[in-house]
């Protein structure tokens, strides 16, 4: 059953009373500590507690009465809470994230709360308050309409801030992010996206890794060994190699260390900022020896680059870097760019290609109407428009993108005190107040397998809706964001995500799926396949 608070009349009247015993026990508390005779240090730490815990409560209880009317006020409606058993710190709804996690069913977890809870609901977060949401509207709100009341912050900020600094487009906010974003945007220029040889020379690698005997190959460990080569080889000048015979130095070791620093930051940051504080010198050890990498590689770019013969060839003719290194920017301020921008295009460009092989491989008839298209496309060597023009092609793209977007969901923090537009009152469509402080968690999957939203097919894979010219969503459809904070790489991966698809299946006439049972998504930032996308393919 739904149990509504925050805004409540009786339940601020409720905290108003409270607050006055709970404030008595807090005095109470600190005359103890200071008047006790000879105290020991055990009673002196649990009756400071005590004095903190009360204090805090006290404090809650006050934020939540000035909350309330400040929501009145703004003509605000209460918000659907999720039924916690511990209302407290939430542990049971924390206890069962564990078990999903476990076994890669937080996105059925998701769905299912926002189905029975409403679209936009309160709930705990180890003692937290957060809001979760899968409302276009609000959104789109959060995104752009009141962007500057939303910054990355918390969970989101503290899972990239060890190997980003906090001077990264990924990792910052206000000015810090315009400067950062100002000095990236001319490096994504169409012309460079349009510029395939850097695709070409690692949708081959990929290719020759193909069997083409019919045993099973897992594409998902493949397509990230791709999407870094890749994306090193663009960002860099040099690519890691993965891939071919002759990887770059160290190359097993920066791709190490780059996955276990992410991976760890993440996993530190659903605990909580203060983890961060403790030592840890095995993530120092990581982060260090990625940064060496990048900087590496960067003075070789800037101190070699007249005389080095790679820069006379024009297969390496555009190089991200010598965009960047052309605005004289302190080096440390580039490392931090680039690799930003690899954790921002390598794992979801993997898996945006992922996806699409994924359902390919359960759709047969996909596959024979994707090759009639790109065989009749008479183009061995398709140009950027011709991708473009591709309407079964980016039909496949964009319908794998809306069931699994690979940001799947989000978070961000709300800078003061301020409104969402719906999900409040009986009917869910009413403003919704939000203390400033608070996190808010969107999830895009859920929003774009709504029902309401797509239709009884939503949970389907059906590319034929985005053959219709008519079906044009806005806000929810948003696998890249939107807003000022928009994906910088969007064209960059659509483009390759495209090539790829392109390419394999001029050569593959099948592909079918190795393994059975439903879609198992494990989610952090970024989403990936539990057990990979095995599967095999037929060649032409
Ligand atoms: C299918 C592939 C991709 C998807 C689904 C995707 C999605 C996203 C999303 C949702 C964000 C917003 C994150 C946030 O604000 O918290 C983002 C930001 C960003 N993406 Fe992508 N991305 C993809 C590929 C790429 C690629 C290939 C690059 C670069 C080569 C790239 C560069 C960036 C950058 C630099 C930002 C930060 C923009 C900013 O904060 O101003 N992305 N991306």
């Amino acid at each position: 059953m739904l149990f509504r608070w925050d805004q409540s009349r009786g339940f601020s009247l409720c905290m108003a009373v409270l607050t006055v015993p709970v404030t008595l026990g807090a005095i109470y508390s600190a005359y103890l500590i200071y008047s006790g005779p000879d105290p020991s240090i055990t009673a002196l730490l649990l009756r400071a507690g005590l004095v903190y815990l009360s204090t805090s409560i006290r404090h809650d209880f006050a934020d939540r009465f000035r909350n309330a009317g400040k929501a009145r006020s703004l003509g605000c409606s209460q918000v659907p809470v999720y039924p916690h058993k511990d209302p407290i710190l939430g542990l049971d709804l924390a206890w069962q994230q564990v078990r999903r996690r476990k076994n890669h069913t937080v996105v059925e977890g998701f769905i299912d709360r926002f189905q029975r809870y409403g679209h936009t609901h309160y709930q705990l977060a180890l003692g937290q308050r957060i809001i979760v949401t899968d409302d276009p509207e609000n959104i789109k709100t959060i995104l752009a309409t009141k962007f500057e009341d939303w910054p990355i912050a918390g969970a989101r900020l503290h899972a990239v801030l060890p190997l980003l600094g906090p001077k990264s487009i990924f990792s910052s906010n206000g000015e810090a992010w315009h400067s950062a974003r100002t000095m990236l945007r001319p490096a994504f220029v169409r012309d460079q996206v349009a510029d395939f040889r850097c695709f070409e020379r690692h949708t081959e690698n990929f290719i020759q890794r193909i069997p083409t005997d019919g045993s099973t190959v897992d594409l998902q460990e493949l397509l990230l060994a791709m999407s870094m080569d890749s994306s090193t080889d663009f960002l860099l000048g040099y690519s890691t190699g993965l891939l071919t015979e002759n990887p770059l130095p160290d190359t097993r070791e920066f791709t190490r260390a780059f996955g276990e620093a992410a991976l760890k930051s993440s996993m530190k940051a659903l605990v909580g900022p203060f983890l961060f504080k403790l030592p840890d010198r095995e993530l120092d050890r990581n982060v260090k020896k990625v940064r060496d990498f990048v900087r590496y590689y960067l003075r070789e770019v800037a101190t070699e680059k007249a005389g080095n013969p790679k820069y006379q060839d024009s297969e390496r003719a555009y190089v991200f870097l010598d965009e960047l290194l052309k605005q004289d920017a302190p080096e440390e301020f580039v490392v931090d760019q680039i690799l930003s921008v690899l954790i921002a295009g390598r794992d979801t460009t993997a898996m945006g290609i992922a996806v699409c092989f994924w359902f390919l491989a359960r759709h047969p008839d996909a596959v024979v109407k994707l090759r009639e298209e790109i065989l009749s496309a008479n183009a061995h060597d398709p140009t950027w428009e011709q991708l473009k023009n591709m309407k079964y092609l980016n039909s496949v793209i964009k319908e794998s993108l809306r069931l699994v977007p690979p940001v799947p969901m989000n978070t961000r923090v709300a800078n003061k005190d301020t409104v969402l537009p719906v999900g409040g009152g009986h009917d869910g469509r009413q403003p919704v107040f939000v203390a400033k402080g608070t996190p808010v968690r969107f999830s895009l999957i859920s929003m774009q397998r709504r029902q309401d939203l797509y239709g009884p097919t939503a949970h389907k894979f059906s590319n034929a809706r985005w053959l219709d010219d008519k079906f044009r969503p806005g806000w929810e459809y948003v696998p890249f964001h939107g807003g000022p904070r928009v994906c910088l790489g969007q064209q960059f991966a659509l483009t390759q995500i495209a090539f790829v698809l392109f390419r394999v299946f001029q050569r593959f006439k099948a592909i079918e799926a190795a393994d059975e049972g439903p879609m198992r998504l494990a989610t952090s930032l970024t989403a990936s396949f539990a057990t990979g996308v095995p599967v095999r393919l037929t060649p032409a």
